[in-house]
């Protein structure tokens, strides 16, 4: 396929409106102290060149019902933004409650009459691998589209998500002819050996965050136990989903084991989470949203559900590192993504021996930080992903400040066009402020002081949330004792967002319920049935 510049792709007048014109702060001070004029220079140098990258078009804007591309029952269809912009890049089919029940149906046929459950596991795991080859040679397509479509910069799509994507479904394929049950030894009497049966239609609810990731990681867990799919699309990002469907398809896949609709959250979403045919829910989306699912499906049948969800965590930066090196990754852990991780490491706490040395660091490296056209080479950060959160994300650094957080750096938009917020960091930050405590979901980062371990194990494990921590120390007592003490799901010791596919990831406390990835996401897909024989005929018989 002849590459081509993505400006001559996309529209002339969105790509041109998307570059980046001088930082403005958009928020008028507040109470808390502002350091520096506030009007923030950014280096767009390493960002001026465009990248070269291949052709990209949006194929696919209908639901996947039964290996049919098909258009919604209503016939209604929602818009599909480019967050430089705002502009509207495709219509998509918008599904609700029958749409939803058209897929579970084809679901259900595909797993009670279809090949799929009955498949000898290595057949399956060779229609994964099948699927893995396609999505590698359309890779560069696909990382174009999922750049446009959220607003990530191409460069970590292309070179960080898609391998990582291929990497999950080797790893799943790999499974799928490894399950297996166990003979168990019970009383004597009886042969006892357990069956892992595939659970049956289980229902998939996705964020926009990493559209592609987060499709692999429910996907590929559940096709290699031999379940069927409904998969719903989060409304901001559903064309990734769709274009790899697609590739499934062509991969083997029997119509109807996966089945992907595009919708709202609290009309396709909710008749999904709510729908008597569904046996099984993983969910991945915000705490609130994770409340609602699981009320749904408990008040329907009583599906099993898992949830991935949101989280608050700390990096602990002790004083015995390298402190540039505890920057770079303190830095990378939150505005990775834009600050739009589950996982980001947004509160960072700071040992008071180095807490001065490690501020003015921070600020620079966020001053250094390269926002921009997503599409461009050497850009960090592109756009938030809608005007809903870039929205959220600034009335966020408003409370902040309204609290009397120091404002280091950022604090406001971009351009005039898109969702471009300024790379932020707030110091003196106090641990029972809003930005401390709630989910931000941007590039914001709070910066604060600690004077002992004991100490921050209490701050750090003081919120609702435990999905991750990030620890940086060159102790190893000191790694030791934070590992075992914080109440998190993950703990990264001078590393962070470490996401091989054979690494569980889910949350404490209300981060989650369950753990996907992994040998542990096999059991989310698995029902365990134990099949009990006499050793001997008894006397009745
Ligand atoms: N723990 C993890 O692995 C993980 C990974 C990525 C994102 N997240 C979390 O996801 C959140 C960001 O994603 P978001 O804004 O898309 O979250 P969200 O909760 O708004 O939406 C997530 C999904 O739920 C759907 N939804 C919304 N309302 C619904 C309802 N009433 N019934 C059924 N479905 C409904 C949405 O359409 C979307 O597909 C953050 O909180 C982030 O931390 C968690």
């Amino acid at each position: 396929m002849a590459a081509r510049r993505i400006s001559s792709l996309l529209s002339r007048a969105v790509y041109a409106s998307s570059s980046i014109g001088p930082a403005s702060l958009l928020l008028s001070r507040g109470r808390g102290s502002v350091r520096g004029n506030g009007i923030k220079k950014f280096s767009t140098a390493a960002a001026t060149e465009e990248l070269i990258i291949p052709p990209v078009q949006i194929s696919y804007t209908k639901h996947l019902i039964n290996g049919q591309f098909v258009d919604a029952a209503s016939g209604k269809t929602f818009p599909a933004h480019d967050p430089r912009s705002g502009e509207v890049i495709a219509h998509v089919a918008e599904g609700d409650a029958e749409d939803i029940n058209r897929a579970v149906s084809a679901a259900r046929k595909a797993f009670d009459e279809g090949p799929w459950p009955k498949m000898s596991p290595y057949e399956r795991s060779r229609i994964l691998l099948r699927f893995a080859d396609l999505v590698e040679k359309h890779s560069d397509e696909l990382a174009a589209l999922e750049t446009w479509n959220n607003g990530k910069p191409y460069e970590q799509a292309a070179k960080s998500e898609l391998p990582l994507f291929v990497r999950l479904f080797h790893y799943y394929a790999g499974w799928a002819d490894k399950i297996h049950g166990l003979t168990v030894p019970a009383d004597g009497d009886h042969h006892v050996q357990t069956l892992h049966e595939p659970i049956g239609v289980a229902g998939q609810i996705i964020p926009w965050n990493f559209p592609l990731i987060m499709f692999a990681w429910k996907v590929g867990p559940a096709l290699a136990c031999g379940n069927t799919i409904v998969l719903k699309t989060a409304e901001q990002t559903p064309l990734t989903a769709l274009y790899v469907a697609k590739l499934f398809h062509e991969a083997g896949l029997p119509p109807g084991v996966l089945n992907v609709v595009s919708g709202y959250g609290p009309t396709a979403g909710a008749a999904l989470a709510s729908h008597m045919d569904v046996d099984k829910l993983a969910f991945t989306g915000s705490t609130d949203t994770g409340k609602i699912v699981l009320e749904l499906a408990a008040r329907s049948n009583l599906k099993p559900v898992t949830l991935e969800l949101g989280g608050k965590s700390p990096f602990i930066v002790c004083e015995d590192g390298d402190i540039d090196k505890a920057v770079e990754l303190a830095h990378f852990a939150l505005f990775f993504n834009q600050g739009q991780c589950c996982c980001a490491g947004s509160r960072t706490f700071v040992h008071e021996r180095v807490y001065d040395e490690f501020l003015e660091k921070s600020k620079k490296r966020a001053l250094r930080r390269v926002v921009g056209d997503p599409f461009k080479k050497g850009v960090e950060q592109g756009p938030q992903i809608d005007e809903e959160q870039f929205q959220k994300v600034l009335r966020y650094i408003r409370s902040g400040i309204d609290s009397n957080a120091t404002l280091e750096c950022g604090g406001g938009r971009l351009g005039n066009k898109g969702y471009f917020v300024e790379p932020t960091v707030f110091s003196d930050v106090k641990d029972d402020m809003l930005i401390a405590q709630d989910e931000i979901f941007g590039p914001v980062q709070s910066i604060l002081k600690f004077k002992d371990i004991d100490e921050v194990i209490k701050r750090a494990n003081a919120t609702r949330y435990g999905l991750a921590a990030g620890v940086f120390t060159k102790n190893i007592n000191t790694a030791n004792t934070l590992t075992r003490a914080l109440r998190a799901g993950t703990v990264w010791v001078n590393c962070f967002d470490v996401f091989d596919a054979a690494i569980p990831f889910g949350g404490y406390k209300m981060s989650g319920i369950g753990r996907e990835k992994g040998i542990y996401s096999l059991n989310n897909y698995l029902q365990v049935k134990a099949v009990v024989t006499p050793l001997k005929n008894p006397a009745w018989l």
